[in-house]
């Protein structure tokens, strides 16, 4: 039988930022298209680190990464860009251009789209203005299209920041805490809104989450960090409560 080749493989990755902290020690992970994978583990376990190297936003130290068998590490100006338009993120701050409007912001989606002068003159076809106001139906703002950004509540811009990513149709999104400011009713629609672009468009999504209970609910599967070491990784079915006890013990605790 033939095996299925990961989208995204982590092969004995490490991260020591330039000050010596360890990000990342030793990790080996594959990542399937299609999966929801929620990231857990104590603050500074390198939930972060993780995400951002796949995007290289952070540079490994040590190891490799492929994505399609293809490594990742060499990539440098345009191939880089090019990784990264097929890549989506959402931050835990939203990253949305405060003082433009929620079209413009979702417009941004398309950028890698264009030619980089249209692009900096902001022109946009009409095509993708209609694919912008249907992004924003999506996430349930579309009464929202031409206030300012700054105008929103948090949930509000985090769900524009959703709408850019439909926008942008990437394989991966790459979600970095995307509920840790968020009251419960809002982090379940920003949950939700993920979860219906990895059912309907077989996105592969990969989110740091702080919550327990969200990941139960969410994921996939579940990978567990602590000290930068991939201690932990079952898929849905497998999971017990009890397990989270290994992930969030304290390195050095008692075990
Ligand atoms: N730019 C940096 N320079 C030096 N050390 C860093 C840098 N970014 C992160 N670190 C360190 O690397 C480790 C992993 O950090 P990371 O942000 O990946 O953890 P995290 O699990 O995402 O934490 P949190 O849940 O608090 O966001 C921590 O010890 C952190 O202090």
């Amino acid at each position: 039988m033939m095996t299925k080749q990961p989208l995204i493989s982590f092969k004995n990755v490490s991260k020591i930022y330039n000050n010596g902290t360890v990000g990342l020690k030793k990790v080996n992970l594959d990542i399937f298209q299609g999966e929801f994978v929620v990231i857990v583990g104590l603050s500074g376990a390198g939930k972060s680190t993780l995400l951002r190297t796949i995007n290289k936003m952070h540079n490994i130290t040590d190891g490799d990464i492929t994505i399609n068998g293809e490594s990742i590490t060499p990539l440098k100006g345009k191939k880089l860009c090019k990784l990264r338009s097929c890549i989506g993120m959402i931050f835990q701050n939203f990253n949305l251009v405060k003082r433009s409007s929620v079209l413009r912001n979702v417009l941004i989606g398309r950028v890698g789209y264009y030619p980089t002068w249209k692009s900096v003159l902001g022109i946009f076809s009409p095509e993708d203005k209609k694919k912008a106001a249907t992004a924003l139906q999506r996430v349930n703002l579309a009464e929202k299209i031409y206030a300012r950004a700054d105008e929103l509540s948090g949930g509000q811009q985090q769900r524009v920041a959703i709408a850019r990513v439909f926008m942008q149709n990437p394989k991966i999104i790459l979600a970095d805490e995307p509920v840790a400011s968020l009251d419960p009713l809002t982090t379940n629609a920003i949950m939700d809104d993920l979860k219906n672009l990895n059912r309907e468009f077989k996105m592969t999504v990969i989110v740091n989450l702080h919550s327990v209970p969200l990941a139960l609910k969410y994921a996939d599967r579940i990978i567990g960090l602590r000290a930068g070491e991939l201690v932990y990784d079952k898929t849905i079915t497998e999971v017990s409560e009890q397990d989270f006890k290994t992930i969030y013990q304290e390195e050095g605790a008692i075990r």
